[in-house]
């Protein structure tokens, strides 16, 4: 499904923290959007979820503009903070996205994500019983069960160091790869650049 972002803006008050941006993201292709911190990246993902409205401008995911019904149908998002329920362990973590998303769990597709993200083996734990990379890996195991056209993720590096950040870009590259979802990581880090095609770069509330 295209993404499209169209003559985007936005402002808090006074301060204007996009202005006018426009990109588009082609079925199953993988972005970096790279920006200091400021400069409107959390809101701008924010905006393409559906989850904050823009001053002007508009969002479509495969031509629907999106909202609530499209972020649950089709897009897989990791925010900055990971936002796991801390009520329910991992594995319920996962169904109750399913649950969101579509009404129908599936176990099976569950217990296959968290193999392959390689934390199978704490499915029954709750989220302040992971480690920061175990947390994270089940946010992106939880973005991932929903089967979603577009992957989107908010600085999912930015507690790691530096072979863990790498382990993260490929473990996000290949689960989009293999779920044929498009992709779209935010950052300041710009080491992750060297893992993907293409670099959006967001400043002075553009993105280029
Ligand atoms: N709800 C809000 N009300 C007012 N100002 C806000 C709000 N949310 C964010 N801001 C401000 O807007 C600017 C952009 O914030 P945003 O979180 O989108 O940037 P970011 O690029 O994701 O930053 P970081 O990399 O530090 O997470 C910042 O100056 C922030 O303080």
């Amino acid at each position: 499904m295209q993404l499209d972002v169209r003559n985007v803006c936005l402002t808090y008050g006074d301060t204007p923290i996009l202005n006018d941006t426009s990109f588009t993201l082609e079925p199953g292709e993988h972005a970096l959007l790279l920006g200091a911190s400021g400069s409107g990246k959390s809101s701008l993902l924010n905006i393409i979820c559906g989850l904050q409205t823009p001053l002007s401008g508009s969002v479509s995911l495969g031509g629907e503009p999106v909202g609530d019904a499209v972020r649950k149908a089709h897009m897989g998002v990791i925010f900055q903070t990971l936002r796991l329920v801390s009520a329910l362990n991992v594995r319920a973590n996962l169904m109750l996205a399913q649950k969101l998303a579509n009404g129908s769990p599936d176990g099976a597709k569950v217990d296959a994500t968290l193999d392959q993200l390689g934390i199978a083996h704490r499915a029954s734990a709750r989220p302040f019983e992971l480690s920061q990379g175990e947390a994270q890996r089940a946010a992106i195991a939880r973005a991932l069960v929903v089967s979603p056209k577009l992957l989107i993720a908010d600085e999912p590096t930015s507690a790691l160091d530096k072979g863990n950040t790498r382990i993260v870009a490929k473990m996000l590259i290949d689960a989009a790869r293999n779920a044929g979802a498009s992709l779209l990581v935010a950052t300041h880090d710009d080491r992750l650049a060297s893992h993907f095609a293409r670099t959006l770069t967001l400043q002075d509330g553009k993105v280029t």
